[in-house]
């Protein structure tokens, strides 16, 4: 009997693990193989179980919403893992919030239920290329912020470093450097898009003819699941609650220039923003990484928003401010 490899993509907010998580569905689709995907957002909102569904309608999807993956959660996680074996995928796909620490997810997969079932296949991290040496650096960032960006690295199995297309080749070596230090066993690719050799990614997976069905099992632990388990500790979920998300309405139709000049009053307690924005002419996507924003027009029919993820972002100030700019 064969066991479901599960992929866990973690790395920072806006790294770029969606826009690898599209390219591995869409790979999967031409392999013939039956995908299932596990999303945790922080926040109410859906946005890239939106953004994922706009082109892979088809996809087998769960989502765990409004926090990370973490002790709390840890029954939702393989209660919604459970609801996605009933489909019997061939792999499954766990993209985590940018703010977990990807071990977490393992002890939910540990579960006497589940360890028969499947298995951890690889911790894939997608590392900002743009922003990796300052999330990184203890003077220039908060201290849970590094801490995680470190751990989202030691564990990694493979390291994608994103957004070349921003750096010069000398800031390119300078971050290799730094990540070689903390893990040096893991190969790095450099990519601009998450643009990588899928097939690399996906050897092991193929369709699964025979699959393990659900059922209750002596708990076992193999020698890959060890390697990513940890003591789990309650600690850091406290030092998480430092990360807050907003999620703002539109009333009527609005000025990129207003956004980006709201978005940028926040800086730098503001890690990211993503939402459904309404301009004159139409609908837009917006995404904000740090001080970049990008704009692509949506096909999105729902309400209008915009979900902001900060640390210590003071929401009363937030939503006043919203408010003043009348959209
Ligand atoms: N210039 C540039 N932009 C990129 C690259 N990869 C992704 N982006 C853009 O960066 C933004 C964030 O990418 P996502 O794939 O949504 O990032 P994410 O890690 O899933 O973000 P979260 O869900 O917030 O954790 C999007 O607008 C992407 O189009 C890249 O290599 N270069």
């Amino acid at each position: 009997m064969k066991k479901i490899p599960v992929f866990v993509l973690s790395g920072f907010l806006g790294s770029g693990k969606t826009t690898l998580l599209k390219q591995l569905l869409r790979r999967c689709d031409e392999k013939g193989v039956a995908p299932a995907v596990l999303m945790n957002e922080i926040g109410e909102a859906d946005m890239d179980g939106e953004i994922i569904l706009e082109k892979n309608q088809q996809q087998i999807m769960e989502k765990l919403l409004d926090g990370c993956i973490c002790c709390s959660k840890k029954s939702e996680v393989s209660d919604s893992i459970k609801k996605l074996l009933e489909n019997k995928p061939d792999v499954i796909f766990i993209e985590l919030t940018g703010v977990a620490n990807p071990e977490e997810v393992v002890d939910s997969l540990t579960e006497p239920e589940l360890i028969d079932c499947l298995y951890l296949e690889k911790v894939i991290t997608v590392l900002d290329g743009e922003n990796i040496l300052e999330y990184n650096s203890i003077f220039e960032s908060v201290r849970e912020l590094v801490q995680t960006t470190r751990r989202q690295i030691e564990v990694a199995d493979i390291l994608i470093l994103n957004k070349v297309d921003l750096i010069s080749a000398s800031h390119k070596e300078k971050v290799k450097k730094v990540i070689k230090k903390q893990n040096a066993e893991s190969p790095v690719y450099f990519t601009s898009y998450s643009e990588v050799d899928l097939d690399i990614l996906l050897e092991n997976v193929n369709v699964i003819d025979n699959k393990i069905s659900l059922h209750k099992n002596n708990y076992t632990h193999s020698q890959r699941e060890n390697k990513h388990h940890h003591n789990h500790e309650h600690k850091h979920h406290r030092s998480y609650s430092r990360i807050n998300t907003i999620i703002l309405e539109f009333n009527q139709h609005t000025k990129q220039a207003k956004v980006d000049k709201f978005l940028k009053k926040w800086q730098p307690n503001l890690l990211r923003a993503k939402g459904y924005i309404p301009l004159k002419d139409r609908c837009y996507l917006l995404q904000h990484v740090m001080k970049r924003t990008y704009l692509e027009p949506a096909e999105y029919k729902g309400r209008h928003y915009l979900v902001m993820i900060g640390i210590d972002l003071d929401t009363n100030e937030v939503e006043s401010e919203w408010a003043k700019l009348n959209v």
